[in-house]
């Protein structure tokens, strides 16, 4: 195997409701995770991120098992009700100054860090306000990541504005799974747009005075039509507007794709062309999270975005009900490069949750895991290959984490963490990605 790019950036990710714990330690306000995991019945098995995985207090261990690892970058996210508990205004240094050690201890470590300002948890005080129905939000959301930039710019070198702006819409807003928990079609594309008006306006804030790279993370699932029939080409194209172009086209193109109007109907209003203007702003790359594709039907009952996925005989899926199809990393990446240009590209996720089998005698085997990650990886040099300008790749997840409101039954991590006592165990994979990284790609 041919290796990958110098200066290719191997790491891992994680978010910080996810795994830190400790929600409400030394003066953090509560987001609207606390909250939702705290409202009874939103909840798988009940759980919260009240403990987690300890990693507010533990964080010192689990850099150190990184570095033990190899890793070279690690992406975190930044509790935002921790710096400014109220949402804006009066800054928590405790909260500040917990970042700013978990990056001491990262660069110490030789591990970049790689920074998400918003992965989900926004403050609860900002919801009582409209959240991201409010078009304050922007502003709060700028207001938050300038304390952020002149707090640790210089020693983060890499920032994300928003983790995944598709997911906090659909599940926070249209079908409720996840927090705020509003099932309002006529909502989500207002948040939508605010959302990347704020990824606009943190964006321009940090070219006052940034002085690296800031960028944008979107989940992309590619589509594939179930047949050549007009109503199933018809809603795919529906379905990649919805899930793939809804948020790059306006950050990269200063458009919104015009199949939004069909889905949303009634609830869409064109944006204005400030708005258009204010949320394409350069960016220094795109983070990319691949994790499945999905085969295309029309399915006129299935609102809004009238789609349905066609399960693919003889393929594995996991335990998110995902097929593992690693062509689609390939075909993703090749397709960001031509709607997009050539601008520099993470995989800023990639993982599998599997029915793991239990640790025994200090080791836990994954071999399903393993052939995830090679198969992924291999499509990831295949891209590379074809000339995609693709800088890293960051293992989704560090550690088995609460996977939102699933709780903690879906296992991403390649290290096992036991519910009970916190003890983290090293999976066969992470053993497997620790020789990846060290030999360069070439062990593949
Ligand atoms: N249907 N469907 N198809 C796939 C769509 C995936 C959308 N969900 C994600 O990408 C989330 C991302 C999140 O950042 C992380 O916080 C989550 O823990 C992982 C695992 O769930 C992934």
């Amino acid at each position: 195997m041919a290796a990958f790019p110098s200066g290719f950036l191997w790491g891992c990710a994680t978010s910080a409701y996810q795994i830190e714990g400790s929600p409400l330690a030394d003066g953090a306000g509560p987001s609207i995770w606390h909250r939702f995991a705290h409202t009874p019945g939103l909840m798988r098995d009940a759980e919260t991120g009240d403990i987690a995985c300890d990693h507010y207090r533990r964080f010192k261990d689990d850099v150190a098992l990184m570095k033990r690892l190899g890793m070279q970058a690690y992406r975190f996210s930044v509790s935002w009700s921790r710096i400014l508990p109220d949402g804006t205004g009066r800054v928590n240094q405790a909260g500040v100054d917990f970042y700013s050690r978990l990056v001491d201890e990262l660069r110490a470590n030789g591990i970049e860090p790689f920074v998400t300002l918003y992965h989900w948890d926004m403050p609860a005080a900002l919801d009582d306000k409209g959240g991201w129905l409010n078009r304050d939000s922007a502003e709060w959301f700028a207001e938050y990541a300038s304390v952020l930039f002149r707090a640790l710019d210089g020693r983060v070198t890499k920032w994300a504005t928003l983790n995944e702006p598709w997911v906090v819409t659909d599940g926070g807003y249209l079908f409720g799974a996840l927090a705020p928990g509003h099932r309002n079609l006529f909502e989500t594309p207002i948040a939508s747009r605010n959302l990347m008006r704020a990824h606009g306006a943190a964006v321009r804030a940090y070219r006052e005075t940034g002085r690296h790279e800031i960028g944008l993370v979107v989940n992309i699932e590619p589509k594939y039509p179930a047949s050549e029939s007009p109503e199933d080409l018809a809603a795919t194209r529906r379905a990649t507007a919805y899930m793939n172009e809804q948020y790059l086209d306006p950050a990269m193109l200063g458009r919104c794709p015009p199949e939004l109007r069909d889905v949303f109907g009634e609830a869409w209003t064109d944006w204005s062309d400030d708005d258009l203007a204010a949320v394409r702003q350069p960016i220094d790359f795109l983070g990319i999270n691949y994790y499945t594709r999905a085969v295309t039907r029309d399915d006129p009952a299935a609102w809004p975005v009238r789609t349905a996925t066609v399960r693919q005989d003889g393929a594995f899926y996991t335990e998110t009900g995902w097929e593992v199809y690693p062509q689609g990393l390939v075909d993703t990446l090749v397709w960001i490069k031509q709607r997009y240009g050539d601008i520099p590209l993470y995989i800023t996720e990639n993982g599998v949750a599997l029915a793991d089998a239990p640790v025994e005698n200090g080791r836990l085997h994954d071999p399903q895991r393993i052939e995830y990650l090679r198969q992924h990886l291999l499509a990831l040099h295949q891209a590379i290959a074809a000339g995609v300008d693709v800088r890293g790749y960051m293992v989704w997840s560090l550690l088995d984490n609460l996977e939102w409101s699933l709780g903690f039954s879906k296992r991403f991590g390649i290290v096992h963490v036991d519910r009970q006592t916190q003890e983290r165990t090293l999976k066969d994979s992470a053993e497997y990605y620790s020789r990846i990284i060290a030999s360069h790609g070439r062990a593949l």
